[in-house]
């Protein structure tokens, strides 16, 4: 792609959750959680360029549905980014989506990241990676692990990150719905279902030995979201996605995050794109796509030198 001198392109990854174990919610209506993320081979794309002020403009998957006034997740993370530094500078971020909006796979929040990173480069800010991670949590839970990448467990509310341990990498089949999900929706109708509220939520060992492995079929067992039954109780037809998944041959399929997108397991690349063809098929999804996952954090793909 052709940038302009001075721009700073910045690729962050999409996620999905393998586990999401959701416990009652605190003082702030905030749940704390338990959760595995993975990022997958979807990407967002920002490029920033030097301007005088802060603008923004997006091209791609479902772009028409992202705000572009200051309620942007990646305009904030500049302005943050101007806020925390003291700097006057301003840019435009050109985002590329890959990730659907409103999708339970973090696009706004790789896009805050990809953000919060060009910046810092075309400022020449010199932020160090945990000076980012302390801005990205202001940001949004779900915004660190976009920056970290890989596979992480997430406790708190999803923004104190560890990494796992992953033997090999995963091949996805992802069913993407026209219509989103709201987040605070989901949790909101988690609650009025009792949920499961357990006060601390805890992820189950042999998840994370699973991991270690590499072994889908290991892992396929363990995949598990609370928010699953809420995001049904809102959209019933996501049970004919994970029925479909199932009857595909799936390993195992799951809501990612509080939804719509539906994560089926495949045992290899070759499997992905045969249970993908079958969900397809089933017209239960707006689009089928093939990833692998995990894949690395925020991360500069290209500075263009000049002035
Ligand atoms: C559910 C998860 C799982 O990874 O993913 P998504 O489905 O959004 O991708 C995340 O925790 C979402 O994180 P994120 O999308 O950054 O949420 P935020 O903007 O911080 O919160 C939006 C709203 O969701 C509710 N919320 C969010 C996180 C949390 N642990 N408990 C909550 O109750 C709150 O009502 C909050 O005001
Ligand atoms: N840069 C952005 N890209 C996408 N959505 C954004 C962005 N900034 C703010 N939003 C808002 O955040 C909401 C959640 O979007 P998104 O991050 O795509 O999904 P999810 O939280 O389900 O992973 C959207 O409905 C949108 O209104």
């Amino acid at each position: 792609m052709n940038h302009p001198p001075g721009a700073v392109c910045v690729r962050a990854p999409g996620k999905i959750n393998l586990a999401l174990r959701v416990g009652a919610p605190d003082e702030d209506g905030y749940h704390p959680l338990a959760t595995v993320f993975q990022a997958v081979s979807l990407h967002e794309d920002v490029i920033a360029t030097r301007a005088d002020a802060l603008s923004l403009t997006v091209e791609g998957r479902d772009a028409e549905r992202v705000p572009t006034d200051d309620s942007n997740l990646a305009l904030r993370a500049a302005r943050l980014l101007q806020e925390h530094t003291g700097i006057t500078a301003g840019a435009h971020l050109h985002i590329v989506k890959q990730v659907p909006v409103a999708g339970g796979m973090g696009g706004g929040s790789a896009d805050a990241a990809a953000a919060l990173l060009a910046c810092d480069q075309l400022w020449d800010a010199g932020l160090d990676r945990e000076q980012l991670v302390r801005l990205a949590r202001r940001l949004g839970a779900d915004v660190p692990f976009a920056l970290t990448g890989l596979t992480a467990i997430g406790s708190g509310r999803g923004d104190v990150l560890t990494s796992a341990m992953v033997g090999g990498s995963y091949h996805w089949v992802l069913a993407v719905q026209d219509t989103g999900l709201s987040t605070p929706e989901v949790f909101a109708a988690f609650d009025d279902d009792g949920g499961t509220h357990a006060p601390a939520p805890h992820l189950d060992d042999a998840l994370l030995v699973a991991l270690r492995g590499g072994d889908p079929l290991a892992l396929a067992r363990h995949l598990v979201n609370d928010l699953e039954e809420a995001a049904l109780d809102l959209r019933p037809e996501l049970g004919d996605v994970i029925a479909a998944a199932d009857r595909a041959g799936a390993l195992a399929a799951v809501l990612s995050g509080s939804g719509p997108t539906v994560a089926a397991l495949a045992l290899d690349e070759r499997h992905a794109r045969s249970v993908a063809a079958v969900v397809q098929e089933a017209e239960v999804a707006r689009e089928v796509l093939v990833v692998t996952g995990p894949v690395p954090g925020a991360r500069v793909l290209e500075q263009v030198s000049g002035s």
